[in-house]
């Protein structure tokens, strides 16, 4: 854990590299995986009211699979995926809109302001966020993005609200929908133009061997991913990020990154050091 000296110093060395965040966004995806890590979440929380205050633009997009798989047990649903996406019946789609939107969404937003931000949770319902269709039916009600409208967003950052926003949609017959949260990170951040989109997991970043926290790469280009999942170095949970990751590169988002939410502070050092600390993913082109 950093003293306030410490950080107070990495702060004021950093400030110049800092710089170039003034007045951006960045959207940060919060994994589901971190969500019961509570002495680590404080420290994200403050983070993140602190690049606030400093002029950055946050957005906060939040999964939950692991907290909608413990009600599916309890309620004695069967938990299914296909190609890491939930099977998701009528039964399931109401406890995950309620665990999402509800509970889990609501609890990070008075985290946020019990740090002394301010923050305003959503859905991607609200404004027409995501425009949104059932991805196939053997799916249940899972969505696939069509569109994002970023107007509520931006007018909440614009704000200085940090959004925070559960990836649940709607289809055109009013229908609920169930979005991987990744994907919807890296919409969103197309969407408004982001600088940086971060996935905050529980892992030190993409690692060559996933039994090995040291063998994690510190920067990989867009190009290389596709290889990596045929190899099966990235697997699960780990496809729809990189694969959105690449998807926000090549539309402009500047470099992403895939840190350890539950080291404290990650998000700080990630946005205040050149170095970083997990993988930075960039265009082959990138060369800073
Ligand atoms: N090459 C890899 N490096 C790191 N993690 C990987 C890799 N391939 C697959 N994974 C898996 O991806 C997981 C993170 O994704 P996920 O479980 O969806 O978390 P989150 O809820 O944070 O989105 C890791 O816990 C790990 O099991
Ligand atoms: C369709 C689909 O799979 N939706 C995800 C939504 C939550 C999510 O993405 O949570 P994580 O960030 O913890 O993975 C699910 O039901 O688990």
């Amino acid at each position: 854990m950093f003293d306030k000296k410490l950080q107070a110093k990495i702060i004021i060395d950093a400030l110049p590299y800092f710089k170039q965040f003034n007045n951006q966004v960045i959207v940060i995806k919060y994994g589901g995986s971190i969500l019961e890590v509570e002495d680590v979440n404080d420290a994200l929380f403050q983070d993140i009211v602190l690049l606030s205050y400093l002029g950055v633009k946050i957005v906060l997009i939040h999964g939950g699979g692991p907290e909608i798989s413990r009600w599916q047990k309890i309620l004695n649903i069967e938990t299914k995926f296909i190609e890491g996406l939930r099977v998701t019946d009528s039964k399931t789609m109401e406890i995950t809109e309620m665990i999402l939107s509800g509970k889990v969404n609501k609890n990070i937003v008075a985290k946020i302001q019990s740090y002394g931000g301010k923050a305003v949770g959503i859905c991607g319902k609200d404004g027409g966020t995501i425009v949104a269709k059932k991805k196939s039916e053997q799916y249940g009600f899972v969505g696939e993005i069509v569109d994002i409208n970023p107007s509520l967003l931006a007018a909440l950052v614009n704000s200085n609200y940090v959004p925070v926003m559960s990836p649940i949609a709607y289809d055109e017959d009013g229908s609920s929908l169930n979005i991987n949260a990744d994907f919807v990170a890296g919409k969103i951040a197309i969407s408004l133009k982001a600088k940086r989109l971060l996935y905050l997991t529980d892992v030190p970043g993409i690692l060559l061997n996933k039994d090995d926290p040291s063998s994690v790469v510190s920067k990989i280009k867009t190009t290389q991913i596709d290889s990596l999942i045929e190899e099966g170095i990235l697997s699960r949970g780990m496809i729809p990020k990189t694969l959105s990751a690449k998807e926000a590169i090549e539309s402009g988002v500047e470099a992403v990154h895939i840190i350890d939410g539950r080291e404290p502070h990650s998000l700080l050092l990630e946005v205040l050091t050149p170095e970083g600390v997990g993988t930075m993913i960039v265009s082959e082109s990138y060369d800073k």
